[in-house]
């Protein structure tokens, strides 16, 4: 992680206090532990973790003309934060925006996420490996963990419907964009990253979204991944045939991620 980029984000954010805890290909996020407005002893009760706050800092990119950089900048920064606001309204799991800071590629939003026993974030990925090797060192574990799994992957099925139905894509869905949230001792899945999403009407979109994650389960828990998947699209189209003359459109989707599916295999067969 290149110091200039901490630095440039330092001098945005005054004296608040900036730990880095993940830098990919389009920003840099990090943890910080104070509200950008409200003292400590206003933290708003819905927060989930009023200690812990994250900040998503796009940084310039050097390769790019500076004055197209910086529109492309405020304009994906923008719009990243005006959707989460609306999946906020539209009660679909998602961090809840505190803060935005557009020309400057800031946004501040809620901290998700527990640690696990094992000291890892509690990402889907994380908490299936988690459970996948306490299935494997204690066998008489297997029931009661595959109905945890089954209860999850099911809302987590729900949350990219509701997301679909909205026709919001998300653009990224992979298990490490899917936080576990630990409310009144159930476990709820929350998206994150809209960084990538987009407005789409098209079954094609959202067969690309479904097919993107369950490739994404297949290459990371590849001895359960089918019934994983299975449970996921269970959830989906529940929450999709909610109305009935939304069943032809899950169709038109369910038959699209068959499309996806084989055109998949057909490019890897083919390297
Ligand atoms: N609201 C949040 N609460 C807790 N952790 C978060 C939150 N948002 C992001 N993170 C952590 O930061 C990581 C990167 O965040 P995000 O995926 O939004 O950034 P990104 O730059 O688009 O990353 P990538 O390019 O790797 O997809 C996440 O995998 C997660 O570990």
């Amino acid at each position: 992680m290149s110091s200039a980029i901490v630095a440039q984000a330092q001098s945005y954010l005054l004296g608040i206090p900036l730990e880095v805890i993940s830098q990919g290909a389009e920003a840099v996020v990090f943890l910080t532990t104070v509200h950008p407005y409200l003292s400590a002893s206003m933290h708003p009760s819905d927060i989930q973790n009023p200690s812990k706050y994250i900040i998503k800092y796009r940084p310039p990119k050097a390769y790019r003309h500076e004055v197209l950089d910086k529109q492309l900048t405020k304009s994906r920064t923008a719009a990243e934060a005006r959707l989460l606001s609306k999946l906020y309204s539209l009660e679909i799991p998602a961090p809840k925006l505190i803060a935005l800071d557009a020309p400057h590629g800031i946004i501040w939003m809620e901290f998700l996420g527990f640690e696990l026993a094992n000291g890892h974030i509690s990402s889907l990925k994380n908490w299936l490996w988690y459970l996948e090797k306490r299935q494997e060192d204690d066998s008489t574990a297997t029931i009661a963990l595959a109905d945890s799994v089954k209860q999850v992957l099911i809302l987590v099925g729900q949350a990219i419907a509701k997301l679909h139905l909205q026709n919001i894509v998300h653009g990224d869905l992979t298990s490490s964009n899917i936080l576990l949230e630990q409310k009144m001792e159930k476990l709820q899945p929350t998206l994150i990253d809209f960084g990538l999403s987009a407005y789409s009407s098209l079954a094609e979109d959202k067969a690309v979204d479904l097919y993107v994650l369950e490739r994404a389960l297949t290459s990371t828990h590849p001895v359960y991944s089918k019934t994983y998947n299975e449970w996921l699209l269970q959830g989906y189209e529940e929450t999709y045939c909610n109305k009935t003359n939304n069943k032809r459109k899950y169709t038109e989707v369910s038959k699209r991620l068959e499309d996806v599916r084989l055109r998949g295999r057909k490019r890897s067969m083919l390297g």
